[in-house]
């Protein structure tokens, strides 16, 4: 194969895990434009079918109803075994039907480190659960995810010293070594 374009034979459904400013918005639709595969950002699908903004839901709604319309939203998106890219929102591991939907398919973790999230998030305010000290708040997240995140992939990508692009490429070969198994 040569050109930008790998195949798609046997690639399956990959799924990207991680903490918000770990890239999965950015390697997803990278990842899946290189596999000419569809990609799903699930928190881009939840604004969509409910034609609100993430950070209007949990100001006006509440964490409770946003993790509800989340869980819906990804067990669907999950269900089934069509060929696409599906970016998670940064805490839907947590919920345990989605953990459970992961089951069968490949997982990545884009693992970041609290101060490279913390750099490239800055003071976004779309991120309801990082207002305030952005940094310490991705510490207390990524400690009480992290041994989740680490328990459901099945590849890990640190991700703190490299670019989107390349992160792209070393999944493109993992999993290139996996079908070749
Ligand atoms: N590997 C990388 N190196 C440097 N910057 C990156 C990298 N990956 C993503 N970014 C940048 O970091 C910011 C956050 O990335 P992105 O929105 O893809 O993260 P996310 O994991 O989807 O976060 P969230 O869980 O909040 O949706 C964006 O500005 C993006 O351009
Ligand atoms: O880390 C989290 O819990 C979140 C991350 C985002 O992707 C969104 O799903 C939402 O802002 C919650
Ligand atoms: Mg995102």
């Amino acid at each position: 194969m040569s050109g930008t374009e790998v195949s798609a034979e046997q690639v399956g459904m990959l799924v990207l895990i991680g903490a918000p400013g770990a890239g999965k918005s950015t390697v997803g639709r990278r990842l899946a434009n290189r596999l000419s595969l569809p990609f799903v950002d699930v928190d881009q699908l939840i604004e969509q079918t409910s034609g609100r903004e993430i950070a209007d839901i949990f100001a006006t709604d509440g964490e409770a109803t946003f993790r509800e319309l989340e869980r819906a939203a990804t067990v669907a998106a999950l269900a089934g075994s069509e060929e696409q890219v599906v970016s998670l929102g940064g805490g839907a591991p947590m919920t345990e039907a989605i953990a459970e939907a992961l089951a069968p398919h490949h997982v990545v973790w884009l693992k970041v480190s609290p101060g490279a999230a913390a750099d490239r998030v800055g003071l976004n305010v779309a991120r309801p659960l990082l207002l305030g000290n952005v940094r310490s708040r991705l510490v207390s997240l990524l400690n009480a995810r992290t041994p989740t995140y680490q328990r459901l992939a099945d590849h890990v990508v640190e991700t703190d010293d490299h670019g989107a692009d390349d992160i792209v490429e070393l999944i493109i070969e993992h999993r290139r070594e996996l079908e070749r198994r």
